[in-house]
């Protein structure tokens, strides 16, 4: 694994924008996975400023995200689908049918990851995956246990996840109690991934998931068996990893 130490939240966006930037000049209908969270909160300033500045265009991309909550309609704030037109979608050149995210509220749930895995393949597969890290190692919302086999599937949050994202809702009572997300197996056919870590509360997480040992009860330990993918972690993050 290739892993670039920036000096803070700040830097770790801007560099990882970069590698997008990147991307998308030198294959403008790149396929694009996304993440959701705090930590690519900064990231996809960069990228509107650099669409802004720059202008890089995003019209021939196509985007995937991991994961949407069961549940939540495309207009609660909470869900995926608000986030990512609210942060990112909205401020770029972006067609609004090749954006794709998981939708949470079909009745047919596992028709829908059908569907969702399907649309990946169809699209020839992801180029640069962004990843985020939770404190217990889960990616998009593949919790501590799921068979590294999985692909796109429903998925019962932990109590824990649930907890450390009711920050962004008024009570935890509101935290859905389910999610479809990509699998560890959609995941890992990702032609590259990135994944971006920040702060002193994912060092002992970053930490495992370098040295540790590669095993389900810590699912993005399974990177380590990735060919392509950089970590991008500013210094608090990176500081419980030996030199
Ligand atoms: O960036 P945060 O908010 O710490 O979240 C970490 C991870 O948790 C999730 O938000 C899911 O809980 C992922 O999408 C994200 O990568």
């Amino acid at each position: 694994m290739n892993i670039i130490q920036a000096k803070d939240y700040k830097e770790m966006g801007q560099i990882a924008a970069k590698k997008i930037m990147e991307q998308v000049n030198a294959k403008p209908e790149s396929v694009l996975g996304l993440a959701t969270g705090s930590t690519p909160e900064g990231l996809y300033e960069e990228i509107i400023q650099a669409h802004k500045d720059d202008n890089v265009s995003f019209k021939d991309v196509t985007t995937f995200n991991l994961d949407e909550y069961v549940g939540l309609d495309k207009d609660n704030h909470q869900s995926y689908y608000y986030y990512m037109h609210h942060l990112l979608f909205n401020h770029i050149d972006i067609n609004g049918g090749q954006v794709n995210l998981p939708n949470g509220d079909a009745l047919d749930l596992q028709e829908e990851c059908n569907r969702y895995e399907k649309a990946i393949k169809q699209a020839d597969g992801i180029d640069i995956q962004i990843l985020g890290i939770g404190l217990n190692g889960h990616i998009g919302f593949n919790e501590p246990g799921t068979p590294f086999s999985m692909q796109t599937h429903i998925v019962d949050l932990d109590e824990s996840t649930r907890q450390a994202n009711a920050r962004f809702f008024d009570s935890i009572d509101d935290v859905p109690l389910q999610a479809i997300t990509m699998g560890i197996d959609t995941i890992m056919q990702s032609k590259q991934i990135i994944l971006i870590v920040s702060g002193l509360q994912k060092a002992e997480a970053l930490k495992q998931l370098v040295n540790g040992p590669v095993t389900e009860d810590f699912p993005a330990s399974i990177l380590q068996k990735h060919a392509n993918v950089t970590i991008i972690a500013d210094q608090d993050a990176l500081s419980k990893l030996s030199q």
